[in-house]
Formats: structure tokens, sequence, C-alpha cells
């Protein structure tokens, strides 16, 4: 499993081919009608500016010489309604352009959203949790220009690209071939640059997301920061980050703005060089062309210069999506390895006996966490996991709800290998509450009921009672309507154990899993807790981890773990008997507690 950090460059795994630019279009065709809505219009309202030199035109060959007021004005007058109308469709244009790109980054967002929402914890292990957040905010929002005006603006100017370039042939062949000299050298400076800007888009986007992934983590372990007094360190580290983003995207921006300026210089060169030659002309008495005839021609000339900057802008943010969009593809492509099996079947409602045959487990290739792993619970059983520090406990009962693959052996529920039913039909069944008791933003009512949608609020408050949080809740300004931030910053370690905790049982599950469930709560909290729980355990079996060895006493097992070998399994008075790990363990505990 790859590790990244927020100073380590991503890799790419695949390697953008134009079949992603396919995709992408495949994107916008779902805003077909639109799409072609909008180009008729642009090309309707640049035919209607085309017209605008030939007006001149006839402005300065015919009413002019003849002195026709009356036809001067005239043209004026269709000129400014031109103008006004021009004006309009643009209005339009940037509205449907917007809801065109704004559809399209909807789209894409909900797309990566759903993905990682399926994505396994292998996913988020290996990768700071900003490096995903960039992808989904930052990068789509990058391409969004691209996706709205860049393709309507590209197809509508070549296609009027088509039309000046009628008009300048129809006025003079020779002089549009002069101002023509000019392209060959654009077209050799934007594929000079094309290497060098896909690679800068690339760094900096990778550098982008080194900065987001810093700030996740920074605001993440803000109060960490501040008690160990690390701010001015972690400033340092800001400032390296950020420097190095605006350096690559600075590198690369020189290269964006060469191609505006160029594209202006090869116009004011190729209009100068047709002026000199049509003024030649004119001067010599040659009648190859009229006054009114250049005129026109140079507003063509400066039409044609338009379409040719928008292209070539056009290409450069293409490479600049691309480096974007192949890690939004890249996530959206990344396999679910934690997935229903072929022909998985729903799982049926659990009876609760859990097996555990041959088990072996690794999070990273090569560094095995479980070896070996055999245990039997029956329905009904409360199976407690104990022993040191990383021995591998929430690793088991992470394996049960299946988060992760295991390497080899089978976890059998009711007789029926995980493997072979649906994630989801599993899942739902359990009641799991984690180490880490998160709490989302929202009332307490919902966090409760995060555990079961169609509890209603009586059930809530029912499991709220049972594991002795209703009084705390109830303290509160607006009871189970109290409003609480992300990760419960309001509320005590405690008080969110408690409320996770009821948001287990409020599954009703049939396996109950307790992740050191009551390490935060005060001891008489606790020990009501235990005697409610007591009553409520019967009939399920709960697999229960736990430090504070006093809380798992009368568990009908407990399996003492470490290096993710079972070591010793048993009772509590029987492994007290046996006069091994665990009674050094709890014996550990109790000196402990006799010295305080
Ligand atoms: N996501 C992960 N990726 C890689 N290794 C991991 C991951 N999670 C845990 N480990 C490693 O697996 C081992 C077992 O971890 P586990 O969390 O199961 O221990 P534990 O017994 O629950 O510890 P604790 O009592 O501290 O919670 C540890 O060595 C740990 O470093």
């Amino acid at each position: 499993m790859a590790r990244n950090k927020y100073d380590v460059d991503e890799t790419l795994e695949t390697k953008f081919d134009m079949k992603q630019i396919k995709r992408l279009f495949s994107y916008v065709g779902r805003y077909r009608k639109k799409l072609i809505m909008t180009i008729m219009l642009m090309l309707f309202s640049s035919a209607l500016g085309m017209v605008i030199p030939v007006l001149m035109q006839r402005v300065m060959d015919i009413y002019i010489p003849n002195h026709d007021k009356k036809g001067i004005l005239l043209m004026a007058a269709l000129a400014a309604l031109i103008i006004l109308a021009t004006a309009y469709i643009l209005r339009i244009k940037i509205k449907w352009t917007s809801q065109i790109g704004q559809g399209i980054i909807h789209e894409l967002r909900r797309e990566l959203f759903i993905h990682l929402e399926e994505l396994p914890f292998s996913y988020y292990d290996s990768r700071p949790h900003g490096k995903i957040q960039v992808r989904i905010v930052n990068y789509v929002n990058n391409i969004s220009d691209l996706l709205s005006n860049g393709i309507v603006n590209t197809i509508t100017d070549c296609c009027s690209l088509f039309f000046i370039v009628g008009f300048m042939f129809y006025y003079s062949v020779p002089l549009t071939l002069i101002c023509m000299c000019g392209l060959p050298i654009l077209i050799a400076i934007v594929l000079f640059v094309k290497k060098k800007q896909r690679r800068g888009w690339q760094l900096a986007s990778n550098k982008q997301s080194n900065l987001n992934a810093y700030i996740a983590e920074s605001i993440n372990g803000v109060r960490v920061t501040q008690a160990f007094v690390r701010e001015d360190k972690n400033l340092g580290i800001f400032n390296n980050l950020s420097g190095s983003y605006r350096k690559a995207w600075m590198s690369v921006i020189k290269y964006n703005f060469m191609i505006g300026p160029t594209v202006q210089f090869i116009s004011i060169l190729a209009t100068a060089a047709v002026y000199w030659v049509g003024i030649h002309w004119i001067m010599g008495g040659n009648d190859i062309i009229s006054v009114g005839a250049l005129t026109a021609l140079t507003i063509y000339i400066s039409q044609f210069w338009n379409p040719i900057n928008t292209l070539a802008s056009f290409y450069n943010s293409l490479l600049t999506a691309i480096s974007y969009l192949e890690r939004i593809f890249e996530t959206i492509d990344e396999p679910v390895n934690v997935k229903d099996a072929p022909g998985a079947v729903e799982m049926p409602p659990i009876k609760g006996e859990v097996e555990f045959s041959h088990v072996v487990f690794s999070y990273e290739p090569g560094v095995r966490i479980l070896n070996d792993v055999n245990f039997k619970a029956n329905v009904g059983d409360s199976f407690a996991i104990v022993g040191p520090t990383g021995a591998g406990k929430s690793t088991i009962v992470n394996l049960i709800s299946r988060f992760y693959n295991i390497d080899s052996g089978k976890i059998l529920i009711d007789g029926i290998d995980i493997n072979s039913v649906t994630i989801k039909s599993l899942r739902k069944q359990m009641g799991v509450m984690m180490q880490d008791s998160f709490i989302f933003s929202g009332t307490i009512m919902d966090n409760i009921r995060y555990g079961n949608r169609e509890a209603s609020d009586e059930d809530v408050i029912r499991a709220a009672k049972t594991v002795c949080a209703h009084d705390f809740i109830m303290s509160m300004e607006n009871g189970y309507q109290t409003q609480v931030n992300e990760r419960g910053s309001r509320l005590s370690a405690g008080q969110r154990q408690l409320i996770s905790f009821a948001r287990a049982l409020l599954a009703d599950p049939k396996i109950l899993i307790l992740d050191e469930a009551t390490s935060s709560i005060d001891t008489e909290t606790e020990l009501l807790l235990q005697q409610g729980l007591q009553e409520l355990l019967k009939g399920r079996t709960s697999f229960i981890i736990a430090h504070r060895l006093s809380t798992i006493k009368s568990s009908s097992c407990i399996m003492y773990i470490d290096q993710g070998n079972i070591l010793e399994k048993g009772t509590h008075d029987e492994l007290m008997a046996k006069d091994g790990y665990y009674k050094e363990l709890y014996m550990s505990q109790y000196a402990f507690l006799e010295k305080m």
C-alpha cells in the first residue's frame, strides 16, 4: 500500500491518454442540447458581428463619396442594432454556459463522492484526507471553465474563423495570404511550450495537493499544535509548502502568458504588413483594392486573430485541465477492493454466532498483523478482547464487519462465510462503536439516529437512557435538539462516547462491537451503564475491547492477544487460575489501583 504524506508529491498509477479526453466529453454530451443551442446562438452572434465591416465598407466606398447622409445614418443604426443584439446574446450565452459548466461539475463531484463513500478503509489509510478533498473540490472547480466557456467559445470561434477567412479572401486573396504567414510561427511556439506546460501543471497540482493536505492536517490537529506551542514550526512548514506551490504556479503561468502576447504581436505585424502592401497598392493607383475594402479587410484581420487566440488558450486550458482530470479520473477508477463477491446474497437475519477460522491478515503486504486466528463466539456470548497496545484487537473486530479483506482463512457468521454475502446486508445488522466516537454536525437526536434512520424519537431516547446519556443530554440547552459541531467539540470525550454507544445500540444489532466504548466515562456512570448493559446484551453476541479490565470481568469469554496471536482464552476465573498473561495484566492494574 503506497503511503503518502503532505510533503510527498503524488505519483499517478496510470498515465493520461486521449481516451480520458473522450471520457470527459461524455459528461459534456449529457448537455448536448443546450450546448448546441448555445453554439447556434453564438454563431448567429458572430455572423451578425461580421456584417459590421461590410457596413463600413459601404459607408466608405458608396455613401461618403456620394454625400448620402441618409445612407450613412441607416448603416449606423444597423450597426447599433447589431451591437445591442450581440450584447444580449452574450448575456444568454454566459447564463447557459454557466449552467452547462456547473451541471458537469455537479455530476463529476457526485460521482466522486459516491465512489469515495464506497472506497474501503485501506484507501483512506494510505493518503492524507486533504489530498482527497482537493480532488473533489479544487480540481473539479479548475476544469469548470474549460467545460463551459472553453468548449462553446472554441466551437463557435472555429466556425466564425471559417466565415472570417471567407470574407478575407473575398476582399483580397494576396493580402489574406500575407496575414496568414504569422500562423506557422504561432503554431511552433504553442507546440514548443506544450511539454513544459503539461509537466508544469502536473507539478503545480501536486504542490496544491500537498498544501491542502497540510492545511487539513493542521486544522484537525490545531489543539495539539497550540498545546505544544508548535505554531512557529508549523508556519515554517506551511511557508515551504505554499512557497513550492507558488513557485510551481509561477513557473508554469509564464508559459500561459506567452501565448496571448505572441498572438497579439503576430497580429500587429500581420496587420501592419497588410496595411503597408494595401496602401502601397492604393497610392500606386492600382485598382486591386479600394480604401473601404482595405478597412473592412483589416477589421476582419483583427477578428481573425481573436479566435486564433481563443483556440490557443483553449489548448492551453486543456493542458491545464488534463493535470486535474487525470487525478479526478484516477479517483473515480480507484478499485473498490472490499466489495460484494459475484453472486453474493443477502445476509439472512443474524442469530449471532461468529467464528474465525485460520484467519491471516495484513494491512500492508508482508507485514502480518493476525497470524492464524481461530475462535468461536456462540449466540449471546459476550466476548472480551484484551491485550497490549497494537496487539491487533481493533483489527479483529474490524474484520467482522468486513472493513478489510483477509489474506486467508474464513470468517463465518451463523456458519455463513461473510465473503459470500452482500456487505450492506451484513453491516446493517451490526452495531459498531469504534474507538473514534465520531460526532457529525447536527443535533444530538440526529447523531444517535445515525445508527438507524427509521428509529422514532422514543427509540432514540430509550437507547440514550440505556447508556445513561439521557440525563446529560436533557441538561443541555435544547435537550436532544441541541446542535453539536463536527467531531463534537462542545462535548466531553465521555459524552461523545455515550452518544456513539446509543447510536450503536439503536440499530438493535444481533452482534454488537464495542471498541473502547467506556474508556472516557467516569466510574460511577460506567457502573450504572454496566447494569443496563447486562440486560441489553442478553440474546446478542458482543465483542468488547477494553483496557479497563474491571469492565469485562463478567464476559463469557476473554481472549488475550498479542502480536496477532491468541495467547489465552477463557473466563475471568479460568484465566486468573492459569497464572498467565491475563492474570499478570489484571494484577498490574489492580496493584496500580491499590496504589492510587
Ligand atoms: N490502517 C493501518 N495500516 C497499517 N497498519 C495498521 C493499521 N491499523 C493498525 N495497524 C497496525 O496493526 C497493528 C494492530 O493494530 P490494532 O489497532 O488492531 O491494535 P489494538 O490492539 O487495537 O491497539 P490499541 O489497544 O492501541 O487500540 C498495530 O501494529 C498497528 O500499527
